[in-house]
This record gives structure tokens, sequence and C-alpha cells, in this order.
């Protein structure tokens, strides 16, 4: 997978010495989550579509001997056991507390090892109530959650989720990229839908209205940072370690890969050059923000 802007990588990076406290026991011992009796979600994976976060939710689950917890699925099928959507999707959200608190399990009982909850919807960095919705959930509990953001090339980025809506089939089979793209640059001033994923500056921005630059941690290749975002879930070291060894051990089956732009080759250079026109101040932007705010970037630059 191609990093983000090679040039561009940040160099103070704060990993693998995370600066946030290991958590002893889980969410359940806050008193929010205690009065409802469920294991609620304290890492949750909020970005980005199309980078990879299926691979790398699928190694945190696979191989965590059962400290990830992915909760229940919900009736949007199979995708909710990753993805739930109820921060900020506004359907979603609609359905209230109680929903969302019944698709986690109940709190295991004292004493027992950390279980952390996640939930994985790589959406989350764009819709923009989701961190606010999150600080109104979870109130006092807010400091206690861990998010991962995985990050790309936005240019590649942009280009993969083109053929993952073309692999809906239907309607989109008569899309060509060209028509697809040409109103988006058009209209990038406002707000272009998919085009603007990519923005990742604004959207930092955002979070860091409700988060510590510490809660977050942007990671980049899924296979290398396993590790790093299990210690950043609050999980001990030799455990992470553990879990770390035994997902870069395994080979990735190609459908956890989920890749639909396999086949179809490159963006063509003309466009390529325009889209990465557009992104190339946001990143600058966001990479300043990153590196000014002391967001951990997981691997670092070394
Ligand atoms: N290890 C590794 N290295 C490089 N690239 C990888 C890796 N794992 C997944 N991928 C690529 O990530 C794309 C799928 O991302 P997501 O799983 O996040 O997609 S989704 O948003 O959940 O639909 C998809 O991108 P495209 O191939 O461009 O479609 C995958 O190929």
């Amino acid at each position: 997978m191609p990093l983000v802007t090679p040039s561009l990588a940040v160099s103070n990076c704060t990993l693998p010495h995370s600066p946030l406290p290991v958590r002893d026991g889980s969410l359940c011992s806050v008193p929010a989550c205690a009065a409802c009796g469920r294991l609620l979600p304290s890492l949750l994976l909020i970005g980005s579509i199309k980078t990879g976060s299926t691979l790398l939710w699928g190694r945190l689950v696979d191989y965590s001997e059962g400290a990830i917890d992915t909760g229940r699925t919900t009736d949007k099928g199979y995708i909710s056991k990753k993805e739930k959507d109820f921060f900020g999707d506004p359907a979603q959200w609609r359905r209230g507390r109680g929903w969302y608190e019944r698709a986690w399990p109940k709190c295991p009982a004292s004493g027992a090892r950390t279980v952390v909850g996640i939930d994985a919807t790589p959406a989350y960095h764009v819709w923009y109530d989701a961190p606010k919705n999150m600080a109104a959930f979870y109130g006092r509990a807010l400091g206690q959650l861990r998010l991962v953001w995985m990050l790309r090339d936005p240019v590649a980025k942009y280009w993969s989720y083109f053929w993952e809506l073309k692999s809906y089939g239907g309607d989109w089979d008569r899309v060509t990229f060209d028509a697809f793209t040409a109103p988006k640059l058009n209209r990038s001033r406002d707000c272009a839908p998919h085009l603007d994923h990519g923005l990742y500056h604004p959207q930092l921005q955002r979070w860091l209205e409700y988060f510590q630059p510490a809660q977050l941690l942007l990671v980049q290749r899924p296979a290398a940072v396993v590790r790093d975002v299990v210690l950043h879930a609050g999980l001990r070291r030799a455990q992470a370690e553990r879990i770390a060894a035994s997902a870069v051990s395994r080979r990735v089956a190609k459908e956890k890969q989920n890749s639909k732009a396999s086949g179809h080759g490159r963006m063509p250079p003309a466009w390529r050059r325009e889209v990465a026109a557009l992104y190339a101040p946001f990143l600058d932007r966001f990479y300043s923000l990153v590196g000014e705010a002391g967001v951990p970037v997981s691997p670092g630059a070394s």
C-alpha cells in the first residue's frame, strides 16, 4: 500500500512508547458503561475507506485471542460485525443509545482479563457529527476511547473507491471514471462526495475538537501496525507482541485484502495530476497539524 506522501512523513513519531497509560480492566469499569452493563467499544477504527481497514480489522480480531471483541451483527448484516456506523450515519444514530448498547456483550466478570470492544467504521472520520455524537454518548468516559485512523495516499484511495462503487453493479456499470470525476472536481470547492474523503486535514481538525491527540493513532500499512494498535487499545505489551507475531506469520487470504481496483490498472495520468493537485495542499496542512499536535503515527518515519 502506498504511504501517504513519503516526503511529508512525520518525524516526531511517539510510538512505540505510547504516552497513554495501559488501562486495567475495560470500559465496563467506568460508571457510564457499568450502568448499562455492556462492554462498549473503546477502540474505534474511524478511517479510512479503502485503506486496508478490513485487513487490519481481520488481523486484530482473528489473532487477539478473544481480547478484541466485535460485538454483534446488526440488521445491516455481516458487514456490521466490522462497521456499526452508529456514530456517523444519522439513520443509525436515531436508533438511540439502547440500540447500540445491545450490540455489545455483557461486561466480563470483575477480575477477568482485559477485553476491548472494537467498532471499525472507516467512514467515521468523514461524518461531521461522528466525534460530537461519540462525545455525547460516552460523556466523561470519552477520554478512555482510543481512535485508529488508517491512511493511504488519497489519490489511490479515490481510485480504489471508484472501483468499490463499480463493484455494486446496476447503474454503476455505466459510470465511467471521467463522468464520475469531472463534476466532482468542478465542485471541489464546495463538497464533492467521495473526493472529499481524502481531505484529511479538515477532518483531523474536527476530531481534535473532541479528542486529545494521544487518543488518536494514525496508521499506515495494515500488516505492520498490529502491535502498535493493540498497545494503543490498552492491552499489555507481552500480549501485544504475541498477537502481532501471530498475525504477521500468517499469509493473508486474497479476499481479506478486499481489493476492488485490482485488475483495473492505474488512474489515467491526466486525472491523477488533477486529483493529486487538489489533495496536495490539504496533505501539507494535514501533516503540519499532525506534527504540531503530536498525533502518534505508526509506523513512524525512522
Ligand atoms: N496489506 C496491504 N497492502 C496494501 N494494500 C492493501 C493491503 N490490504 C488491503 N489493501 C488494499 O486496501 C483496499 C481495501 O481497503 P478497505 O478494506 O479499507 O476497504 S473498505 O473501505 O472496507 O471497503 C484495497 O485497495 P484496492 O486494491 O486499491 O481496491 C486493498 O488492496
